[in-house]
């Protein structure tokens, strides 16, 4: 698990490194040190964008704190590996006053914003040391003009620590931030690196020497998704289809037939288990699926290790009465779509529950279930609405779905970056659904026959779910790309993404990118829910072959 830390742990972890530099009567070692990555990182970037190093044009934004120090002796290093440096000052009277002298001996070149002017060159790269760890809020005037321009002008950003107007603890990216290209930190990920990776772009973490610090509630977790393959589920010599688990669905009603089919069929490729369907949608289920067992009603439905109810499956009493017979047959139960909104308009349903359950709503269901929540703090208001439920007595995790999906049991949040926006289409929750169930019923089964008094790790099943959704996403996604090398890479399709950082097409496109919106996915083309369907055993193939 990759695992970032809020602002307090990290000032906690570099107390001790600065008060030592403080002591050897050289402050700013600490500093170089990060700064040295800095240019190092950025060499790397003018590389790979421009063959070379020597020569290239080099903005630094800098800032009244240390953020605009390590940029000042990034700058330093980079000027003398032969690039042209131009150090723009946001704040000259409180700039880090060794870090410019470093540039000037350096041969940097210093500008106040007010001599600007019209200046329009384009450096090669843009170094943001605008703000860091203490930055709060929106990037400010004059700043929010520069980033936007240079960023509609195609120049690659590298962000010193993390994207100024990026909330380093909420992850809240406000309306003017640095779009990044990449993200150069210093000895441990902070939280928004893992909350608001898309606008991190790649992050590079150098080695300061920090301790690690201790682990909190406050930590945030991401997964590996060579370890997600690792643990997928596949059946192995003693299995047979109930020791993989079995999954109850309830999903679809006469106007949503998609969504059991969308569900159910996730399910049977996410595992090899079982799949059990109620609902009225069976004759297409079983023309999608016919391995799929339907039952008439939930009453009738034979054991499961895990239930999923909700997708398409409506909102009437029918629909209420099924809801409190699955919770009541106490398993692990995940609701989703309608059944998040019948929660919403009657919360003593939850009531029923006697086993955990996974609640998945995305931002407008989240409106629902809490009556408006907080989208200043995506991380704080889920924590507190699943503190709120567990105080009720119910064992909840929640599932906030978004590009960066995070879940939250009350004790850890999982942040996970589906690495593109590709699934973003109808259906995608249902086949999100289905996927997480047959892992439910997976760890449940497991749990049941080896340590039936154990706790069920709901929150990182989910985790897992949300990395396969994701990479089946971009898969699908990219399956279409005729480039050679981008689509047809057959089952595994090649690399799986790097979740932290790659973004491929990370840059902003000037067409749609006023104030610096990312681009949209480099190559591939849009998918509909049943090409990410199609998509789900090759991403779990390329998650298990995965290093
Ligand atoms: N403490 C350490 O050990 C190290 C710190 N380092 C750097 O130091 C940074 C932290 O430095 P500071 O604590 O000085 O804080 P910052 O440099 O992040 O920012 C502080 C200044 O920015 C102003 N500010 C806050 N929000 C603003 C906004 N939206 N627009 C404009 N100005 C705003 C504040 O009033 C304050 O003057 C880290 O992010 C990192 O880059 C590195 O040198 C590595 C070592």
């Amino acid at each position: 698990m990759r695992r970032a830390h809020p602002v307090e742990v990290i000032r906690a972890a570099e107390a001790p490194l600065l008060a030592a530099a403080e002591t050897s009567g050289d402050p700013d070692v600490v500093m170089r040190r990060a700064a040295a990555g800095v240019a190092h990182h950025t060499a790397a970037l003018l590389r790979e964008r421009t063959g070379g190093v020597y020569g290239r044009a080099v903005e630094l934004l800098v800032g009244a704190g240390d953020n605009g120090g390590d940029a000042l002796y990034a700058g330093a290093v980079l000027r003398a590996r032969g690039c042209r440096v131009d150090a723009v000052l946001l704040d000259p009277d409180r700039v880090h006053s060794r870090g410019l002298a470093a540039l000037r001996r350096a041969g940097g070149r210093i500008h106040r914003v007010e001599d600007l002017g019209s200046r329009v060159p384009v450096p090669d790269v843009a170094i943001d040391g605008v703000v860091g760890l203490g930055g709060r809020g929106s990037l400010r005037a004059p700043a929010d003009r520069i980033v936007t321009g240079l960023a509609e002008a195609g120049v690659p950003w590298v962000a010193v620590d993390l994207p100024s107007g990026v909330d380093a603890d909420t992850g809240t990216v406000h309306d003017a931030h640095v779009p990044a290209t990449l993200t150069v930190t210093f000895g441990l990920l902070r939280r928004a690196h893992l909350l608001a990776s898309p606008v991190c772009g790649r992050v590079e973490v150098v080695d300061i020497g920090l301790s690690d610090p201790p682990i909190g509630p406050e930590t945030v977790y991401a997964p590996y998704p060579a370890d997600v393959g690792r643990r997928w589920p596949v059946p192995g010599p003693a299995d047979d289809k109930y020791t993989q688990g079995v999954v109850a669905i309830r999903a679809g009603s006469e106007r949503f037939p998609g969504a059991a089919v969308l569900c159910t069929s996730a399910a049977v490729a996410a595992s090899s288990g079982m799949v059990r369907y109620v609902g009225s949608g069976a004759d297409p289920v079983l023309a999608a699926r016919p391995e799929v067992v339907c039952h008439p009603s939930v009453a009738e439905a034979g054991k499961a290790q895990a239930w999923v109810v909700g997708p398409g499956a409506g909102t009437g009493a029918e629909a209420i009465a099924d809801i409190d017979a699955v919770l009541a047959r106490g398993r692990p139960t995940l609701l989703d779509a309608d059944a998040l909104t019948c929660v919403a308009s009657h919360p003593v349903l939850l009531r029923s529950a006697t086993a955990p359950v996974l609640l998945t709503p995305h931002g407008g269901e989240f409106d629902r279930l809490t009556g408006g929540w907080d989208r200043a703090d995506r991380p704080g208001a889920l924590r507190r609405y699943v503190a709120g439920l567990r105080e009720r007595g119910i064992e909840a995790t929640v599932l906030l779905k978004g590009r960066v999906t995070l879940i939250d049991d009350g004790e850890t949040t999982y942040s996970v970056d589906a690495g593109s926006s590709w699934a973003a289409t109808a259906g995608s929750g249902d086949v999100l659904s289905g996927i997480t169930g047959a892992l439910m019923a997976h760890v449940a089964a497991v749990r049941d026959s080896a340590a039936p008094d154990t706790q069920l790790n709901l929150a990182r099943a989910a985790a897992d779910a949300v990395t396969l959704h994701g990479e089946a996403a971009r898969l699908a996604a990219h399956r279409r790309d005729p480039r050679p090398g981008g689509s047809h890479a057959g089952p595994g399709g090649g690399r799986v993404a790097n979740h932290t950082g790659e973004r491929p097409g990370a840059d902003v496109d000037a067409a749609h990118g006023g104030g610096g919106r990312p681009r949209a996915e480099g190559p591939g083309a849009p998918i509909g829910a049943s090409d990410l369907l199609a998509a789900v055993p090759a991403a779990v193939a390329a998650l298990r072959s995965s290093r």
